[in-house]
């Protein structure tokens, strides 16, 4: 989408991926160009420094161009990898006919001022030797011979002598400003030109002397003895006019800016879309910057992808994709990865068994800007790291430490993200207070904590989009418990932000919107390859698996430690939210994402129990999966643990539903999907497992509906183990139900349409279709009683009469 920082009325050349190397190689012409992100926060905090910079030497045209060319717009990407782009802003300068794309030089811009700019444009042309740019007038010092023949070789009225010291650029800035100017030139000469600087009885440096070609000269006097003084003197000088040839460097595309629709979010949700796009660009944009992958930056990447394919929550085909690129690096074992080697395994594979797709689309929802340069990847970046440190909590036994999700999102910050000076400023807070993070948990409050610093830095600059204003996270109307004040102050309720982020970032709370649907084949194959895999234990996915397992042995002693502290600190939380349990905690508790995260939550103490148990407990839960899916209305799973957790959960739970903040209203679509499906079958079965589920049937009598056992088939334990929406159960769930494929295409698309489908089939059942086994039992039990009660009355009866009838009369008096 085009739409960077600069427009056709700033006074530089908007480069463009067919006009690039045609401008700039081989041009009379010596160029600097800017070589941006649109995204990149210090991309947009350097545009001002670098418009100025342009109307400041806008008249050193045509010796030297500035140009930009937005490697962020999806046409120029290619071409920035050719010109060797690696991160943001990147000022590349290319000498007057350079031929190839590696011919730029870099140039340092450490102090973002103008001025330093401008003295390193001077140096850079400088360095021209043989092939001096035609328009540019020498720059080097003026001897008193060439002074003296001046006059008989250049046809111009004046000559102006800048006198200053070497490390002056005055001298050759007024030059270049002059450039454009007829019947005048300047030169600087040295301090240490003695006989000129006596000539000209010059004591003061800098200063300058106006020669006159009728040989007579004079000091210029200005106020102040600086550049644009001089320039503005020169300049009105008469006989001094500005060259009618001048040339003036029209922008070559004039960017048409289609608006994008808008795309309607709501901030209290995460969006796949904008979680896809993030994974797109980081893999196939910002990683291919690299052609070659080696040392820190591969070890970074490997780390990187790893984490993506323990703990990413995508849909099927996107992760088999992810586990499939995870494979393919943990196999790399040289000590560097061209990256069109890794390009082909970032294909898309749609044939084949398991079908391992990511769109190849960036489209921003959550994270959309009001203009095109403002939000996108670096939102979808935060995002993403997010999801993934949340993830870590609740999948503790995959976990290989505390830092490995922020290990790996600082790696990958450091080596690939694009905006350079965020990596540095990342960088910093990492150092200095990263490893003092000691559990899981901690992991995801240190990254809340420190993107609330950067949101607090950055508020009210440039990079702020007024749409969006950047406020410290989460706000009072998303998390009323999240905030206290204490002594008048404000301060964060930790445990509370804690229960927040897990059900924010939690699979629950994201949403398809805009993604691209996967197609019923993708399903269809999905499903297969999984079921696949449990058979013949030979697929990818299985191959997941072992290679989990082997990383599980690999752990060894140590992993073990961890999961055991890991149990310690599972306590320690439980501890803590029984604390958190009065009145602040609950609201966030009962957030949105809540069922899903129950869910969750159970899953990773079914997992616990489940590595006690050993592998065979996962091959059951996988079994019984499969046959829910293939619709089987009870689940043989052991309830054990979980029925507990439950119960536990809809203890704490069930009274805040009466006060479900707003948040949790707009959380509709995953719930949603299955919230109509109340299994009073598996509801009562469990009921009467566990006498801790009375709690539970007393709250669910009391009006909060069950949706347990339909948002379980939900997420699901993946090949590696690891959880993950299991959308093709749901989808295929549904079609059984009776959805036509346009409602089901609405019920995981648009919360909307989905619900009105959703609530039509509930009235269907409300007449009878959809009475459950356990309404049918009761009636059938209820039908043979009276049935029995009926039979027992008449024989009574009948057996009455019939006494009656028989017996002997009393004789009548
Ligand atoms: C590692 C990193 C470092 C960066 N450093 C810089 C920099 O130095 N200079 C610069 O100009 N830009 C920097 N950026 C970009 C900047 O932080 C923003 O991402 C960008 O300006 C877009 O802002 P945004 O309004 O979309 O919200 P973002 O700050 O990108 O936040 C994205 C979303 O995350 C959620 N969120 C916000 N705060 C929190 C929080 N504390 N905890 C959990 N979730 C939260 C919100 O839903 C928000 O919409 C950096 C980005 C990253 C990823």
């Amino acid at each position: 989408q085009p739409g960077g920082l600069y427009s056709p009325a700033d006074p530089l050349v908007l480069l463009q991926v067919d006009t690039l190397e045609r401008r700039v190689l081989n041009s009379s012409s010596a160029w600097l160009v800017e070589f941006y992100a649109s995204w990149c926060g210090h991309c947009v905090h350097f545009a001002p420094t670098w418009r100025a910079l342009a109307a400041d030497v806008q008249e050193w045209r045509p010796a030297v161009n500035l140009g930009v060319l937005d490697c962020a717009e999806m046409a120029n990407q290619k071409a920035c990898g050719k010109f060797g782009i690696t991160g943001f802003p990147t000022l590349k300068f290319f000498k007057a006919f350079s031929k190839n794309p590696d011919d730029g030089m870099k140039v340092f811009h450490p102090g973002n001022s103008v001025e330093s700019l401008r003295q390193s444009i001077v140096i850079h042309l400088e360095m021209h030797k043989e092939t001096w740019p035609p328009a540019c007038p020498p720059l080097e010092p003026a001897s008193m011979e060439e002074i003296q023949g001046f006059f008989q070789a250049n046809n111009v009225t004046y000559l102006a002598l800048i006198f200053e010291k070497n490390d002056s650029f005055v001298g050759r800035e007024v030059t270049l400003d002059m450039l454009q100017y007829e019947n005048v030139a300047v030169r600087r000469v040295l301090s240490s030109e003695e006989e000129l600087v006596k000539k000209y009885n010059v004591t003061t440096f800098p200063s300058a002397v106006l020669l006159v070609n009728n040989g007579t000269f004079c000091r210029i006097q200005v106020q102040i003895e600086a550049r644009s003084f001089y320039t503005h003197y020169l300049r009105q000088l008469p006989g001094v006019t500005q060259g009618s040839s001048t040339p003036t460097v029209a922008p070559d595309v004039q960017i048409k800016t289609t608006p994008m629709p808008w795309r309607p979010a709501d901030r209290s949700k995460v969006y796949m879309a904008d979680l896809e796009s993030a994974l797109h660009y980081a893999l196939r944009i910002e990683v291919a910057r690299f052609s070659v992958l080696t040392g820190e930056r591969l070890k970074a990447l490997k780390s990187f992808v790893a984490v993506l394919a323990k703990y990413f929550p995508g849909r099927p085909f996107v992760q088999n994709f992810l586990r499939s690129v995870n494979r393919w690096l943990r196999n790399v074992s040289g000590p560097s990865v061209p990256y069109r080697a890794l390009e082909l395994v970032l294909t898309n594979r749609k044939e084949g068994l398991a079908p391992a797709v990511l769109s190849n689309n960036v489209t921003w929802v959550g994270c959309q800007g009001s203009k095109p340069h403002f939000r996108g990847y670096p939102c979808s970046l935060w995002t993403l790291f997010h999801l993934l440190t949340v993830q870590a909590t609740k999948h503790r036994r995959l976990s290989t430490g505390p830092l490995e999700v922020l290990g790996a999102m600082r790696g990958y910050v450091r080596w690939f993200f694009g905006c350079r000076e965020c990596a540095k400023h990342f960088e910093g807070m990492a150092a200095e207070s990263m490893d003092q993070v000691s559990t899981v948990n901690e992991a995801a409050l240190w990254l809340w904590s420190r993107h609330n610093r950067v949101n607090a830095r950055l508020a009210g600059t440039e990079t702020e989009d007024p749409k969006f204003p950047k406020r410290q996270w989460p706000p009072l109307d998303l998390c009323p418990p999240c905030h206290d004040m204490v002594n008048g102050r404000h301060v964060w309720d930790e445990a509370a932000v804690l229960r927040f982020l897990k059900a924010h970032f939690s699979p629950a709370n994201i949403f398809l919107d805009f993604t691209v649907p996967e197609t019923a084949q993708q399903v269809r194959r999905s499903r297969e390859a999984k079921e696949g895999a449990g058979e013949r234990g030979q697929d990818e996915g299985i191959e997941g698996e072992e290679n989990g397992r082997e990383e599980d042995n690999d752990r060894g002693e140590n992993g073990r430690e961890e999961e055991e502290e890991g149990k310690g600190r599972g306590e320690e939380e439980e501890e803590e939210r029984g604390k958190g349990r009065g009145e602040n905690g609950r609201e966030a508790e009962e957030e949105h994402g809540r069922e899903g995260e129950e869910e969750e939550e159970g899953k990773g103490r079914e997992g616990v129990e489940e590595e006690e148990h050993g592998r065979e407990g996962e091959e059951e839960e996988e079994k019984g999966r499969r046959e829910e899916e293939e619709g089987e209305e009870r689940t043989e799973k052991p309830a054990g643990g979980r029925v507990e957790m439950e119960a536990g959960d809809l203890d704490r739970r069930g009274p805040l539903e009466l006060r479900r903040p707003s948040i949790v209203r707009m959380n509709v679509k995953a719930p949603v999907l299955e919230e109509d499906i109340v299994d009073l079958d598996s509801f009562s079965e469990l009921h009467y497992k566990s006498k801790a589920l009375k709690a539970a049937g007393m709250e669910a009598s009391k009006g909060r509906r069950l949706s347990k056992r339909d948002t379980v088939p939900l997420l699901v334990e993946d090949d590696d183990s690891h959880q993950a929406f299991d959308y093709a159960a749901a989808w295929e769930r549904l079609r059984r139900r009776g959805l036509g494929s346009k409602q089901l295409t609405g019920a995981l698309e648009e919360g909307g349409t989905g619900q009105e489908a959703l609530r039509r089939n509930h009235w269907f059942r409300m007449l009878g279709v959809g009475f459950s086994r356990l309404d049918v039992s009761l009636c059938v039990i209820l039908y043979f009683l009276s049935s029995m009660c009926l039979l027992g009355m008449y024989a009574f009866f009948r057996l009455h009469t019939r006494l009656r009838k028989g017996r002997p009369g009393f004789p009548t008096a």
